[in-house]
């Protein structure tokens, strides 16, 4: 009989050579094989969202494939990362499992306005992306279905544009009768105001309604904008009662923005609400060459990971270090080494230095740091893994910035300064006694100057 790892090689080899690369990439690569007892093979995903395209997708696929392999039916059986892990916390005896659990560590009118350059196949996958990719890409294969609205929110310059964009150019793609349009929330607005100075609210309707697909990038400026709010409300139950798809971005959850009618901060959450969040080391090395490569840039890749290690806010700046390099390099007329990228690179670092820490840094940082989501790191869970990352960005916040403790609270999904303070009592606690957390948090701190 085949042990799970040989019957997984020989299953995702044959999924492999029967489907495209993007489709391998986004749901084959990422599972792990977890047993196999010669009839039930458990697979375990990173996200809720792989489970549901595996069963309906792809497990048929799976079943028929195994019986080709091994002559036998074999079941499928879908369990998640996180249930992995959780299991590998309370059974640490258990190797196989524990195993699994550290492999996991290494580890979105007439005119559109689309950007031609963001497409998938640009698009680096990487652990803080990989379930807002998934999605965009189940939306751009069936609009209007599956996830209505998406909402994808996270910190500036993560993506969350890209992706977007990402799902209506495949669809043109692949449908070039679908009529997509991309607009950003100030856009609405200006095209909203304009056609009511004009009496063209009619036409203004049609444009927006007679569409496949609505793309309303940074809706968060939508806050404090009544009227605005209130035809988007209309635009929104149009579309979405006609099974057209809705996409948003946002640099938050819906139920933070401002001033955002209540009404719509449901209807955003009718969909799938997902995160972006900072890019770890080993992904952005890899946006980094690609982009080198689309550049056609020869870089040695310890000078690409220095980059990497240097910039790690978000992939704006990430790649606006790498035009920096290119155009030092040009400017001076040497090949692109560290020495190089030190040099062209110290300008960059120093302007940053100058620049006020906020308290949206200091939780950018914790949250990639302790591999927890933003969401989380600002919402109510319990669990010890992410209550102390919580406390430590408050701590962090009190200590590095000038925000009273209100705010602080505020800027944690609207805590009260009690709790605040009663973080920094705790982690101020702790670090005297624990010297791990103290490097921890002398980590973050020397990450985060
Ligand atoms: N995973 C990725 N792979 C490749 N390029 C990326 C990735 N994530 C972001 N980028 C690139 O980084 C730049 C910034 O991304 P984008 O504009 O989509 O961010 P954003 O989250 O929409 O930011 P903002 O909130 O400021 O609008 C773009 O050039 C985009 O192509």
């Amino acid at each position: 009989m085949l042990d799970k790892d040989s019957l997984w090689q020989k299953l995702s080899d044959q999924f492999r050579s029967n489907t495209t690369d993007l489709t391998y990439d986004t749901w084959i690569k990422p599972v792990k094989p977890i047993s196999f007892d010669g009839s039930t093979l458990t697979l375990s995903l990173p996200s809720e969202l792989h489970r549901d395209y595996w069963k309906e997708q792809l497990a048929a696929n799976l079943i028929e494939y195994a019986f080709v392999i091994t002559k036998g039916n074999i079941e499928p059986k879908f369990i998640l990362d996180s249930d992995v892990n959780q299991e590998a916390q309370e059974k640490p005896v258990d190797n196989s499992v524990q195993q699994e659990s550290d492999n996991d560590e290494f580890s979105f009118s007439k005119e559109n306005h689309l950007n031609p350059n963001y497409t998938f196949d640009n698009f680096i996958i990487g652990k803080g992306n990989q379930m807002a990719h998934a999605a965009a890409l189940i939306v751009s294969e069936e609009p209007g279905k599956l996830y209505n609205p998406l909402f994808f929110y996270g910190g500036v310059g993560l993506g969350k544009t890209h992706l977007m964009q990402a799902i209506g150019n495949k669809r043109l793609e692949d449908h070039p009768e679908t009529n997509v349009k991309y607009v950003t929330s100030e856009a609405f607005t200006n095209d909203f105001i304009n056609a009511i100075q004009t009496n063209r609210t009619e036409e203004f309707r049609r444009e927006y309604r007679d569409v496949d697909i609505l793309m309303v990038d940074d809706i968060q400026f939508f806050a404090q904008k009544e009227g605005t709010q209130e035809e988007f409300f209309h635009t929104f139950n149009d579309l979405y009662n006609n099974d057209k798809q809705i996409v948003l971005t946002s640099d938050r959850v819906p139920q933070e923005i401002p001033k955002l009618q209540e009404r719509l901060v449901s209807r955003f959450a009718w969909g799938l609400p997902v995160d972006i969040t900072p890019p770890d080391l080993e992904t952005r090395i890899a946006i980094l060459k690609n982009k080198a490569k689309l550049d056609n840039l020869v870089i040695p890749n310890d000078t690409l990971s220095y980059i990497a290690g240097q910039i790690d806010s978000n992939v704006r700046e990430l790649e606006g270090a790498l035009s920096r390099v290119q155009a030092y390099s040009k400017l001076k007329n040497e090949p692109i080494t560290t020495d190089l990228v030190y040099e062209a690179l110290r300008g960059l670092k120093l302007s940053q230095d100058n620049r006020q820490l906020s308290i949206v840094d200091i939780q950018n940082k914790v949250a990639s740091y302790f591999h927890i989501s933003i969401n989380d790191l600002k919402g109510k869970k319990r669990m010890k893994s992410i209550v102390m990352p919580r406390q430590i960005a408050m701590y962090l916040s009190r200590e590095m910035t000038s925000n009273s403790l209100p705010k602080i609270g505020k800027e944690f999904g609207g805590k009260d300064h009690t709790t605040v303070i009663h973080a920094c009592d705790k982690i101020a606690e702790i670090i005297k006694l624990d010297a791990d957390l103290r490097k921890e948090i002398a980590d973050i701190k020397s990450a985060l100057n």
